[in-house]
């Protein structure tokens, strides 16, 4: 189990920095942001909302053949708890796009269309972000990051990540802290990059162990062997999950420039 934190002192934070990151650094008037009525989108949704200003935040609705019709009630209703009313609330169906892709493409795995899901999402984020002068606010959460459980370029394609630095479990808690229910708040994470597509099964592991023992390597700054004593947690599973942030490392930083050998003549 990892230690309780201050949520109120977290929300604070999250909410005066995010304020400043887009007002004052990147000098924009507000955020955009895709809410899948998952509880990363949801928690990141009202964070913004109330550091940017409801009527400063553009949440957008990008449902897909995978996306269950409660996924989008969910949304419409974090949206509304953020303050923005419903006409407001842009819907748009990324289905018939996937499916000029899948002309153009032929057949796919369904990684690799649903990859090219979050990555339609991602496009559609970014121009309405230049339409309204602002940025596109990321949802990830400290987990996903650390294991690059992301789609590199789609979901990942962001501009700022307010829960960036909350573990899984403390976005659960901060959704209740928020008021939001408990069904989105508990709500079994999903990317819905397919049909029943669910992230815990997808990785073979819980979020609850996953962050044990990312709490333990990041945080605590313990070694592999003493994660694994003071957690119970066999060695093989944490070495699964530094194998998981290890292959993902290409992830989490821009792409390397291979430098030439340059002679001035
Ligand atoms: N070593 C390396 N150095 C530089 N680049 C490297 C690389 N290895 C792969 N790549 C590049 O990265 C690409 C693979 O990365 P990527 O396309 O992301 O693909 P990949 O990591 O294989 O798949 C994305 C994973 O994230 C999960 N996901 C996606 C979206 C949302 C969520 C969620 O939680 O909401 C989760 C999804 O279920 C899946 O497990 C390759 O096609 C290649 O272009
Ligand atoms: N149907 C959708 N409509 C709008 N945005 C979406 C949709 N599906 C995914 N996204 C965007 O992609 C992000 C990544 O999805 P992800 O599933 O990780 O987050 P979540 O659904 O908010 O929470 P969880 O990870 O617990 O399922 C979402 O937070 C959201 O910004
Ligand atoms: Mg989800």
């Amino acid at each position: 189990m990892l230690p309780r934190i201050d949520l109120e002192l977290a929300r604070k934070s999250i909410v005066e920095g995010l304020k400043n990151y887009v007002f004052q650094v990147a000098g924009k008037k507000g955020g955009v942001i895709g809410v899948s009525g998952g509880v990363d989108s949801a928690v990141a949704a009202l964070l913004a909302a109330e550091a940017l200003g409801s009527e400063n935040l553009h949440p957008v609705i990008l449902p897909s053949l995978a996306t269950p019709k409660e996924d989008v009630e969910d949304a419409f209703l974090v949206a509304e708890k953020a303050g923005v009313t419903r006409e407001k609330v842009e819907v748009i169906e990324i289905e018939p796009i996937l499916r000029c892709f899948d002309k153009a493409l032929g057949p796919m795995t369904h990684m690799e269309r649903g990859n090219l899901a979050a990555r339609v999402r991602m496009s559609i984020l970014h121009q309405r972000a230049y339409k309204y002068n602002s940025i596109v606010i990321g949802t990830g959460d400290k987990s996903e990051l650390l294991i690059g459980y992301f789609t590199k370029y789609g979901d990942g394609g962001v501009d700022v990540l307010p829960i960036g630095g909350l573990y899984k479990t403390y976005v659960r808690q901060m959704a209740l802290h928020l008021g939001l229910p408990e069904r989105i708040a508990f709500k079994p994470s999903s990317p819905r990059l397919w049909p029943d597509h669910e992230a815990e099964k997808e990785i073979g592991l819980s979020y609850e162990i996953i962050d044990e023992i990312l709490f333990g390597l990041f945080d605590k700054r313990l070694k592999p062997e003493e994660v694994s004593k003071q957690t119970g947690i066999s060695m093989e599973i944490i070495q699964r999950v530094i194998n998981m942030h290890l292959k993902t490392d290409h992830k989490r930083r821009p792409p390397p420039v291979i430098e030439p050998v340059i002679r001035y003549l």
